[in-house]
């Protein structure tokens, strides 16, 4: 499923009408068709109804509404937020259709008035603005938006809620609170932003006709179970340990033994041949007993933490993870530092890895080998200079720059992650919930992308797939025998096998 900008939209839009020939009319009578038949599905018969109407064609989007749920039977009327010279093109076509057929029109801006149609209304259909909103609102709609939100009747929104930006990069905004949103052919960028995905309340998507050449040129995309299910590598009956990758996973120190064990249970969970685990010599007894399939690397250290010069023999693993737990000492730094420079194979990046790499980035653009950074907000911050607000504000932008400049993959984590590859291409996670939202959790991550990237051919599908195996995991516990409460990663480690017995061939 591709994410679109308003740009991208309205591209797609353009493609359609002029290159395909299909009449924009008809689009609007698609959208505003299936749009209908979704709310039907939601609603009761006799639930009375008001669409709200800007001048846009989302305004025309609300008058084929309005004029299909009329046409059903429904009680329903329109509320025409602006002066009807403001109503123009095919929107005004669909006006007077509905007029043509009965329907009645208000035409009022007056909260007062607003505020007595509310409280006879079961449902709202917010046709006020849809990807065309630009700026703060303006009266009377600012206030309109504010009635309804203050209103406890459900709120069904087309196509976007009104006011939300469907871009990333907004900082202030008024928006319609919708319960529920039904998306004209694509989930624009702010479905999937931490402050804007609320607005939309439960959302799908209508197909209005857009012909399949029209995303020839789409880069963004969510990851879906299908996909995750196509892109899961066979296991051939005859294979042997060194075929599902040796990975070497370094971190750990003597205060903080437990991340990497997390990070080395999660990948022996999810299906690495062999894992090692770097540490210093305080963490290995803890490592070793809570991972007893896994080996052990005793590496130098200083004062329990990994320090100075290390002869490790990378050109013996598949790929390696780097620095869950590592501590931020100073002696610390060279160990990420000579990764950076010296591993040839894939290298993940995580948690304080990425604190001591922060002044260096400039090293992975002199690597052959793909590089992948795993950081939530903060880390990423931390490494591009700005605050976590920018971060949270522009998550796709960020990404992208970095992965571009760096040439590495990039796993923006958060309630909806962001993997990036070079190339710019971006997918969103949409697995997982705020079970998750605890220490640890990131290294089980880790631990399952260093698995999936020694078995898949592509990293980008190996990085996809272990953050959907992540986040689904969570949520097939939270819905069985946990709660989001309780969730502990480890828990998330047990709960890898339920996800591949649910998704994948190879149960
Ligand atoms: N291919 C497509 O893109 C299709 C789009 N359709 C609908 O068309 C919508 C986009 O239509 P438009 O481009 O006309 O955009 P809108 O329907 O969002 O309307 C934009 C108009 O709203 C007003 N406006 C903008 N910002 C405002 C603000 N801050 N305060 C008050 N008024 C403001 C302006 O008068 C502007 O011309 C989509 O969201 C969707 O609902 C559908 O009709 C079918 C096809
Ligand atoms: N509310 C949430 N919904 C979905 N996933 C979440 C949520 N909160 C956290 N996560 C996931 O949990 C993990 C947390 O990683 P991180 O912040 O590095 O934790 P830690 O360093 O404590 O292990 C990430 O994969 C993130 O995507
Ligand atoms: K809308």
């Amino acid at each position: 499923m591709y994410i679109v900008t308003a740009n991208e939209m309205y591209g797609i839009d353009r493609y359609t009408t002029e290159e395909i020939g299909m009449d924009g009319k008809m689009l609007m009578e698609n959208a505003g068709r299936a749009i209908s038949e979704r709310i039907e599905s939601n609603i009761k018969n006799t639930d009375v109804i008001t669409v709200f109407a800007g001048s846009g064609n989302n305004g025309g989007d609300g008058y084929v509404i309005a004029r299909t749920l009329l046409n059903r039977g429904y009680q329903i009327t329109v509320i025409q937020v602006v002066p009807d010279e403001k109503i123009t093109g095919d929107a005004r076509y669909y006006k007077n259709l509905f007029i043509n057929c009965g329907g009645s029109i208000s035409i009022t801006g007056d909260p007062v008035e607003i505020d007595e149609a509310l409280n006879q209304t079961d449902i709202v259909i917010d046709a006020i603005l849809g990807i065309g909103v630009k700026g703060e609102l303006r009266e009377p709609i600012k206030t309109i938006v504010d009635t309804i939100n203050d209103s406890p009747v459900r709120v069904i929104s087309a196509d976007i809620p009104s006011g939300l930006p469907a871009d990333e990069g907004a900082a202030a905004f008024d928006s319609v609170q919708a319960d529920y949103t039904i998306i004209v052919g694509y989930p624009k960028m702010s479905t999937f932003l931490q402050h804007t995905a609320p607005f939309y309340g439960e959302w799908e998507t209508v197909d209005i006709g857009f012909p399949e050449s029209a995303q020839t040129s789409l880069t963004r995309s969510v990851w879906t179970d299908r996909q995750f299910k196509n892109k899961m590598p066979d296991r051939k009956k005859d294979s042997h340990k060194g075929d599902h990758g040796r990975g070497l996973i370094i971190g750990g120190s003597e205060e903080m033994p437990g991340s990497i064990v997390m990070t080395v249970r999660a990948a022996l969970r999810a299906g690495a041949g062999l894992v090692t685990a770097g540490s210093v010599k305080q963490a290995i007894p803890v490592i070793a007993s809570q991972c007893i399939e896994a080996t052990n690397l005793k590496l130098k250290e200083f004062d329990g933490v990994i320090s100075g010069d290390q002869s490790i023999p990378y050109q013996n693993y598949d790929a390696i993870a780097l620095g869950m737990g590592l501590g931020r000492h100073e002696s610390t730094r060279s160990i990420v530092i000579n990764a950076v420079r010296q591993v040839d194979g894939p290298l993940i990046l995580d948690a304080d890895g990425l604190y001591h790499i922060q002044h260096d980035l400039e090293l992975f653009k002199g690597r052959t080998a793909p590089a992948v950074i795993t950081p939530h907000p903060g880390e990423m911050a931390m490494l591009t200079g700005v605050s976590v607000q920018e971060i949270l504000r522009e998550p796709f932008a960020y990404s992208i720059e970095f992965a571009r400049m760096y040439q590495a993959f990039v796993v923006l984590k958060g309630s909806f992650t962001i993997v990036t590859a070079p190339n710019g291409h971006q997918s969103v996670n949409t697995t997982g919930n705020q079970g998750l939202a605890k220490g640890g959790s990131g290294d089980v991550l880790t631990g399952i992308i260093l698995a999936m990237t020694m078995q898949h051919e592509d990293l980008f599908d190996a990085l996809r797939n272990a953050c959907f195996v992540h986040g689904k995991a969570a949520d097939l516990l939270v819905s069985n025998s946990h709660s989001v409460y309780d969730l502990m990663a480890t828990d998330v480690v047990e709960g890898i096998g339920k996800v591949y017995r649910t998704f994948s061939a190879e149960t």
